[in-house]
């Protein structure tokens, strides 16, 4: 029972996390675990039908890394499954079929582990680093993780950083350069921040940031975006002036987390503009979900709404909501924001096999009749689980 102190925004809140979280408990985990792990060749699909079976779809490297992470954490959410078996299922097979001779990881396999594209792509050895933190995390006891992940680390340093910070997408280069690596870079070192690893993920994280900060948030507009020349000027023509609602509630949560470890204003500043945008001109209010793309006027770009940024914005609000408890009209936006995030959420995850969930949502309402991609579990995990953990901080049981 929730306390009168607690506002009724925030009660909304916790009513959704409830809904959410017995929906990810009772049928998400156990659905992608049973039909989503591969007991043949291991790992896990890229997808399930909507007939709650998989599809044989070639196997992207960002896909494995995440489930490993969202199995990693399955018991922080209350779901009493093989939790240890099922990370170290999808570990196992990204480790045999993606890890390259040079330490780096391929993009792309078949569904029984042959290879299909040996590149090394910036966004993929992100994510290898951040499934290698949930490894660590999990069993904290074996050092390997570890060594791999700065190994990892150093071979990008060597061979794809960028004389004014951040990294090349390739070597050769090619272009345009981009942020969202970047992003989800700086969450990986995050990761192995909370995992004690050593001083090189801090100054990582914050030349990441400092990057952010400078280059890919357009200090007038205050929003960030995509696409970047070689010297990190924002890319001519329309690539240039994309804002994704989703990337500014992403960064955002980003944001306000390296805030809270360090004290940056500059950082908390940033994450209130992206909030804004996204929040403002990035939701549609009619269907009550953020859309995939503006322009830098403001303007809807791509009006389609894939199922991740609901879950960012359900990210960004709870932190938001807890950096301002101090303020409580503020919180109470965020409370209020983050509810309509988790309902907005709760539309995509109406499907004839309970557990799945729809990608796109079209701009009359439809959603595109297509299978369910894995590669969304970890954004729908880690939404529920950081909503959990801001009404848990500040007491709300
Ligand atoms: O497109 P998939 O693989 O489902 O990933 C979903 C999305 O994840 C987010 O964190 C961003 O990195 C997006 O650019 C990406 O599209």
């Amino acid at each position: 029972m929730s306390s009168p102190a607690f506002s009724s925004a925030l009660a909304d809140a916790a009513a959704v996390r409830g809904q959410l979280n017995t929906w990810l408990v009772e049928h998400a985990y156990p659905l992608w675990w049973e039909a989503g792990a591969d007991r043949l060749h291991g790992g896990f699909h890229e997808k399930l039908g909507l007939d709650g079976k998989p599809t044989n779809d070639p196997r992207r490297a960002r896909v494995q890394a995440r489930q490993v992470y969202a199995y990693s954490v399955a018991a922080k959410s209350g779901w009493n499954g093989p939790v240890r078996e099922a990370a170290e299922h999808g570990l196992t097979f990204f480790l045999n079929h993606y890890r390259r001779p040079d330490g780096l990881f391929r993009t792309k396999v078949a569904p029984d582990g042959g290879c299909l594209d040996d590149t090394v792509v910036l966004y993929d050895q992100a994510f290898a680093l951040f499934a290698l933190a949930a490894a660590q995390g999990a069993a904290p006891e074996n050092r390997v993780p570890e060594e791999m992940a700065v190994a990892v680390r150093q071979r990008l340093l060597d061979t794809l950083h960028h004389a004014q910070g951040g990294f090349e997408e390739s070597h050769p280069r090619t272009l345009p350069l981009l942020s969202n690596p970047h992003m989800h870079m700086l969450e990986a070192c995050l990761a192995w921040m909370e995992q004690g690893g050593d001083g090189g993920w801090r100054e990582l994280a914050e030349e990441i940031v400092n990057l952010a900060l400078t280059r890919f948030i357009d200090g007038q507009m205050g929003g960030l975006k995509e696409y970047f020349d070689g010297d990190w000027r924002p890319q001519a023509g329309t690539p240039g002036r994309i804002v994704e609602p989703g990337h500014q509630f992403e960064w955002a949560w980003l944001m306000l987390r390296w805030s809270a470890l360090t004290g940056s204003q500059a950082a908390a500043d940033a994450a209130w503009r992206m909030i804004a945008i996204g929040e403002g001109p990035g939701v549609d209010r009619r269907r009550g979900v953020a859309m995939n793309a503006l322009l830098d006027d403001m303007t809807p770009h791509d009006p389609v709404a894939r199922l991740w940024p609901q879950t960012e914005r359900i990210k960004a609000a709870a932190l938001a909501a807890l950096a301002t408890r101090d303020d409580a009209d503020r919180s109470e936006g965020y409370w209020a924001m983050a509810a309509a995030g988790g309902r907005g959420l709760m539309t995509y995850f109406d499907t004839p096999v309970q557990g799945l969930w729809r990608d796109r949502l079209n701009p009359d309402g439809s959603f595109v009749e297509e299978a369910a991609p894995a590669s969304s579990f970890y954004h729908i995990v880690c939404a529920i689980q950081e909503l959990d953990r801001a009404l848990a901080t500040i007491g709300h049981p």
